[in-house]
């Protein structure tokens, strides 16, 4: 919102739209400014300007909560939407049309008004090393520190590597890679940030999903706008990828039923194969002592019932008192 003083001289509160009817808009893209963001923003402005040669875009750049806090493991930050709530305001507000996220950092319960409206088709969903060895992670000796702040990988590599110790790493994709061989024998990053940022040459493996299950939604961008901005949403619903949709719709709904943030060790992966969908899900304990991994197959047009039905069996399986322990320690606001 705007505050100006009208001709009164009074204080008057405005909304500023940018778009006469009939016209083709002028998109202003809310973004992070982390380079990985602003590669994301500047990618769907891109895809955007090629739908009409009328459309123009401009970045409106947001500094976020998550952004700010850079000294505490994100598990402890707590708190939803740490990394999307100022980006919400700003679409709320008229700032911006349109927001750019990746889907594995946005709750799966969107602010009133404000919606996803489009997924472009997912990018490399695993999760990627890069090891002082120039190896895989298996070459790594006994008692190998591995930095990564996210309690999914940690829940997952310690069960396989029990020597292992993991220390958290913070900050964008270049700062944390700079920690290899300093701090830390090996670093973990989502393989999609890595390739957007043209940093694969520094990656020695590609972890394979059934080894490391990713993050639901990783490699998945999503744009957010306005549910009555009826022009930009035209436009912005051509972006949307049919298998990257009903993938996405899978593993939000296992998560959603988990009420699982970023925060807890989470994991889920869909595949398609034609009709039919796969999805694989685990929960664990950041010890790596449990993890509990189930998979459920069926019509993709039901994405969201097997996600649902895939979580109510994890939970049953064992789930819920490592979930309850998590959440009530405050990892998860
Ligand atoms: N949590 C931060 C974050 N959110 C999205 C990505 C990478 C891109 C993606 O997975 O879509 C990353 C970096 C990482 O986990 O290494």
């Amino acid at each position: 919102m705007l505050q100006v003083f009208t001709s009164e001289g009074q204080k008057g509160t405005f909304r500023i739209l940018n778009q006469e009817e009939n016209s083709v808009p002028h998109i202003r893209i809310a973004t992070r400014r982390s380079p990985l963001a602003l590669w994301q923003a500047e990618y769907i402005a891109a895809e955007l300007e090629k739908m009409s040669p009328d459309v123009t875009t401009e970045l409106v750049k947001i500094v976020t909560r998550g952004d700010k806090i850079l000294d505490v493991p994100l598990a402890k930050v707590g708190g939803k939407g740490l990394f999307t709530k100022e980006i919400d305001e700003a679409l709320f507000d008229g700032r911006a049309d349109v927001a750019v996220h990746s889907m594995k950092d946005v709750p799966t319960q969107l602010p009133e008004g404000t919606s996803i409206r489009a997924l472009p088709e997912r990018a490399d969903p695993r999760d990627a090393a890069a090891t002082i060895t120039g190896g895989g992670l298996d070459t790594l000796p006994e008692g190998a520190t591995i930095g990564t702040s996210s309690l999914r990988r940690v829940a997952q590599l310690q069960a396989r590597f029990p020597t292992f110790k993991f220390v958290s790493v913070r900050g964008n994709i270049q700062t944390r890679l700079s920690k290899m061989g300093q701090e830390v024998d090996a670093i973990i990053l989502a393989a999609a940030g890595i390739r957007r940022m043209g940093m694969e040459d520094q990656m020695h493996e590609f972890i394979d999903t059934e080894m490391l299950l990713p993050a639901v939604a990783q490699g998945t961008l999503g744009i957010q706008t306005r549910n009555d901005d009826d022009v930009v949403n035209a436009l912005v619903d051509r972006l949307n990828h049919a298998d990257t949709v009903d993938r996405t719709r899978a593993e939000r709904a296992f998560l959603a039923r988990l009420e699982g943030g970023c925060q807890v060790p989470i994991a889920a992966f869909a595949t398609l194969d034609g009709d039919q969908l796969t999805l694989k899900g685990l929960v664990g304990s950041v010890d790596g002592k449990i993890v509990i991994r189930r998979e459920i197959v069926g019509l993709r047009r039901d994405g969201a019932a097997m996600g649902i039905a895939l979580a109510d069996e994890i939970l049953d399986a064992g789930a819920r008192p490592i979930l309850e322990a998590l959440y009530a320690e405050g990892s998860h606001g």
